[in-house]
This record gives structure tokens, C-alpha cells and sequence, in this order.
């Protein structure tokens, strides 16, 4: 680990059980960093650079520390860089096999590309080299990222120079903040083959429905099934990489929904959450992004699942 300090850097040893941050038990690598911070002092931030072909799927999860555990690290999110000249292709035209990303069998579809799995689990997208792409080019790098992933913040650059750090690469607070206001919730584009942003309107929630949505997400997120489907229609092969909602309840309240692959969490928000962007909601979203979403009736289904 580099660590910098008043612009001098210092190397660190992170000892991990086996190697890979990504590939070590879920503790490991969160308690390899709270020794670290034990042994030099409290830091600002920790930047992980991955490697160019991580999945940040399964690198989130392990750093999403529960509350419980009292960890004094925590998630703050995901920033991918993407190159505008070069993005397209790698979307398209996965070159080598070792750029494929390795799918269960049952899961039906194209291959997905490690620039697929970067972007959409992507709270901030930095799209770079902007100066070496025209208009046109840009318009549509801008359009794939956006119709990959409709959550993300996308900051546009050169020589990946940003306005400020604080908002736009440091305290995003993406995994304990839910902005799903921004998206659309009609005329998504399905530009990418691959994957998808769908929006899920959720009506006034009663209470004692709160149970059901959480099933439902469970269905979703572990069992990759919309659930009460007919047998036929078990194999529906999608996989959701990524869940934000903001679900309103008739008692005043609110809850908000996180996710990242299977592990996600409902918080609940009490009545002061509610109308805290000056508008009072009567209904919420769930925003869904990732593999095969397309054509199937998740809007339909919840509706019946929270009967
Ligand atoms: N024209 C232009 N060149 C850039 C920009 N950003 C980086 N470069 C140049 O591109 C070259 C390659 O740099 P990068 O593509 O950033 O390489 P990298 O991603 O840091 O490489 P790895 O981390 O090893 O994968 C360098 O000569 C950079 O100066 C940009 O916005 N515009």
C-alpha cells in the first residue's frame, strides 16, 4: 500500500490470508486495513486501486461493514475510469478470453466484458480522453455508460482532471445515501445488449408490507427469480448487479434499499426521513441494474408479490 501524507508517500505491507484482497474471507481485508490504521493513525481516505481486470462486485461486499461491527471503515463507492476512445470496443469486441468474465452455466446471454462489470457497479463514472474523441464519438460513449448504468454520476475529462476531489471521487456516500430520484423511470435505452438500468415504480407502501418487498428482493438478489413465476418460467437467467430504492410508507415513513449482487440492506428512515428533498412522496422506485432485465415483468411482479 502507498500512503500519502503532506505529499510525501509511504510503502505499507497489508498482509492478506491469500493474496487477493478480492479473493480473501470477508473480514480479512477490512481487518488487514483497521491494523494498518492501528498501527500509523487515523487516515482521511483509502483509495484501492484495483486491478484493470477486478470485479468491483466482488470486492464491494467486503468492505460494506455492517454497523453492527462497529468497523471504522467504511464504503464510500465506486469510481470507474473509463477511456472515451477505447470503451466501445472493449464493450463490444471482448478481444482476448482472458477479458471474458466467467458466467454460471445457467445464465443465458452474451458474455459479459470486465469493462461491463466495472461500469455497472459503478457509483461515479469518470469518462476520460475526451479531447481525443469528437462530438459524436463522446455523444455515444456518454449514451452506452448511461444506458449500462443510470445511477452513476458521470464526470467528463482530460488528462482526468476534476474540479474537486470532495463530491466527486471522496464522501460520494453512495452506500448510505439513496439518490434514485434522478432516473428515469420511462424510455430507458437498451443500447448495451448486456446490461440494463429498469426502474420499478413502487406504490405507497403499506407497514405490514415491508415483509413482501423484502422476500421479493430476496427472491431477486439470491435466487436471480422473480418469484410465483410458473416453472417454465424458473430460467430466466438475469442477474442484478446492483439496487437502490427509495420506498415511501403510508404511516410517514421511509425506507431505503441498498444492494450490491446478493448482499443488500433496508434501511428504515423513520418519519423525519421522508420528504427530505422538500417534496412529500407518495410512491418510491427501485432501480435495478445488471444482466438479462430486459423484457421480463419485474414492475408486474412486485405488484403482485406485495398483493
Ligand atoms: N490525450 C490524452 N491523453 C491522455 C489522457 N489521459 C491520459 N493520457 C495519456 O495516455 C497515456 C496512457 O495513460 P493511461 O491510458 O492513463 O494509462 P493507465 O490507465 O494509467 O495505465 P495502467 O494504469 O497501467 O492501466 C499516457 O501517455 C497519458 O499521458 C487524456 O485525457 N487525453
Amino acid at each position: 500500500m502507498t500512503i500519502s501524507q503532506e505529499g510525501s508517500q509511504v510503502e505499507e505491507w497489508l498482509e492478506l490470508a491469500n493474496g487477493c484482497l478480492c479473493c480473501s474471507i470477508k473480514d480479512t481485508g477490512v481487518a488487514a486495513i483497521e491494523s494498518l490504521i492501528t498501527r500509523r493513525g487515523t487516515f482521511d481516505y483509502i483509495m484501492l486501486e484495483t486491478s484493470g481486470l477486478a470485479d468491483p462486485g466482488n470486492l464491494a461486499p467486503l468492505f460494506w461493514v455492517d454497523d453492527g461491527l462497529g468497523s471504522s471503515i467504511y464504503l464510500d463507492g465506486i469510481v470507474t475510469l473509463v477511456d472515451a476512445k477505447n470503451i466501445l470496443l472493449n464493450l463490444d469486441e471482448p478481444a482476448a478470453p482472458e477479458n471474458i468474465v466467467a458466467q454460471e452455466p445457467s445464465h443465458k446471454g452474451p458474455h459479459l466484458t470486465t469493462a461491463h462489470l466495472q461500469i455497472s457497479h459503478a457509483d461515479v463514472v469518470i469518462i476520460n480522453k475526451c479531447d481525443v474523441v469528437d462530438h459524436e464519438q463522446l455523444e455515444k460513449v456518454r449514451a452506452r455508460v448511461k444506458s449500462i448504468n443510470g445511477l452513476a454520476k458521470i464526470h467528463e475529462t482530460r488528462f482526468g482532471e476534476i474540479p474537486q476531489l470532495e463530491g466527486v471521487l471522496l464522501d460520494l456516500h453512495a452506500y448510505d445515501r439513496v439518490e434514485v430520484g434522478e432516473v428515469e423511470s420511462k424510455g430507458h435505452s437498451h443500447l448495451d445488449p448486456n446490461i440494463s438500468t429498469l426502474t420499478i415504480q413502487v406504490p405507497l407502501l403499506h407497514p405490514n408490507q415491508r415483509d413482501r418487498l423484502e422476500t421479493w428482493l430476496r427472491a431477486l438478489l439470491w435466487e436471480s427469480v422473480l418469484p410465483s413465476t410458473t416453472e417454465e418460467d424458473g430460467e430466466q437467467g438475469f442477474t442484478i448487479h446492483r439496487v437502490k430504492g427509495q420506498i415511501a410508507v403510508s404511516d410517514g415513513s421511509s425506507i431505503l434499499i441498498q444492494g450490491v449482487r446478493d448482499v443488500f440492506e433496508m434501511i428504515d428512515q423513520g418519519v423525519e426521513g421522508r420528504g427530505s428533498e422538500g417534496v412529500e412522496q407518495r410512491e418510491g422506485k427501485i432501480v435495478l441494474i445488471g444482466k438479462g432485465l430486459v423484457g421480463l415483468p419485474f414492475q408486474e411482479n412486485l405488484l403482485g408479490s406485495l398483493g
